[in-house]
């Protein structure tokens, strides 16, 4: 760790603005900004429920995660052609490049498109093509990460697994994500057990809504290398000591806790918390269309309400390097950046 300069609380908000970062969690879907489903449902002729941009916008006051994933899969309904998939993760891209992320492993739902009938290829070509020139024309890297629905079956996560082989050279690894309640990461135990057979990474949305529990059974029984969200582990000093000894790192999504109702302010957020616990946390925009902000409006609006410093900002860009599945020399390089922006941001 160099020497971190403390910085003027009026000075905090470029430094985050300008820290080169990685966002490890974004559903691809969740980045579906009210203005392109309108514009996409009108080129492929899908009738919305909603009258205009701002009707939509209105119904995105969420009790919970359920009331969010209903009008999260409702929105993706406009996505049918390669070129859809293309346009929405370029507009992403675009948002983060000009919020310095330098690398983005981003999660995708092929069965909230398959169960329409539309092709997995459709999918992850038109995903894929976006993270290849995403690189050269706007220095962000990119991977892809194929996440099951887990309030379908493990059966369902097979039959998708099989369609998505493959294109196995298109994606990095394997997610988890929807309804967590009810859903205990252990139904999904023998469909990870092949995806770690076949060399893929694997994470795990757990600890969001869930208890503790569902982080343990992640670990110990999915075997994932990263936990998502996890914010719920706070509850457990033994499952926090495990995360930190065995340096597992937790995608915390803050303005998504917030708009989800699982924290009742962002000044309770307990990011600080789990950074003092000595966890590899990072921080993650989640689904940035729905809950306000990307990734730079996660930093601003956390750091303004929690008091957090320039000490734990350089911590979780660096955290978002090293918990990234890059390989060491591109982590060191990043990191190598980081550091620099630091020593010279005065
Ligand atoms: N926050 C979240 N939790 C679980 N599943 C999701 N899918 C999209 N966003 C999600
Ligand atoms: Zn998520």
């Amino acid at each position: 760790m160099p020497t971190i300069r403390p910085v003027a609380a009026e000075r905090l908000p470029e430094l985050l603005r300008r820290m080169p970062k990685a966002e490890l969690h974004i559903h691809i879907e969740g980045s579906l900004e009210p203005e392109l489903i309108f514009a996409l449902a009108q080129r492929n002729g899908v009738a919305l429920p909603y009258a205009s941009v701002e009707d939509l916008r209105k119904a995105y006051a969420f009790t919970n995660l359920q009331s969010f994933l209903d009008i999260y899969y409702a929105g993706a309904s406009v996505l049918l052609k390669e070129q859809d998939f293309y346009d929405m993760a370029w507009a992403y891209f675009e948002r983060a490049a000009a919020d310095n992320v330098a690398h983005a492993e981003i999660f995708f739902d092929p069965q909230t498109h398959t169960a329409r009938g539309v092709a997995m290829e459709t999918v992850i070509n038109g995903l894929h093509r976006a993270c290849v020139e995403a690189g050269p024309k706007l220095g962000v890297s990119a991977a892809l990460i194929l996440c099951f629905l887990r309030h379908l079956s493990e059966e369902d996560a097979f039959a998708t697994l099989e369609q998505a082989l493959p294109f196995r050279d298109q994606f990095i690894g394997v997610g988890l994500d929807s309804s967590e309640l009810g859903h205990p990461p252990e139904k999904f135990a023998r469909v990870f057990a092949r995806c770690r057979e076949l060399g893929l990474h694997r994470v795990a949305h757990a600890g969001e809504e869930g208890p503790p529990a569902y982080v343990w059974s992640a670990l110990d029984v999915l075997k994932v290398e990263r936990i998502d969200h996890g914010v719920q582990s706070a509850k457990d000093p033994a499952l926090m000591q495990r995360l930190a000894q065995d340096r597992i790192p937790l995608t915390v999504c803050p303005l998504s806790n917030l708009k989800l109702c699982v924290v009742p302010s962002l000044a309770q957020h307990n990011l600080g918390a789990l950074l003092d616990a000595g966890l590899v946390a990072t921080v993650n925009s989640d689904d940035p269309a729905y809950f306000g902000g990307y990734m730079n409006e996660n930093f601003l609006q956390t750091f303004a309400a929690t008091g957090l410093a320039a000490r734990q900002a350089w911590q979780l860009a660096a955290n978002s390097f090293e918990a990234s599945f890059l390989d060491a020399a591109a982590k060191r390089a990043h990191q190598d950046r980081l550091n620099e922006v630091f020593e010279t941001f005065v």
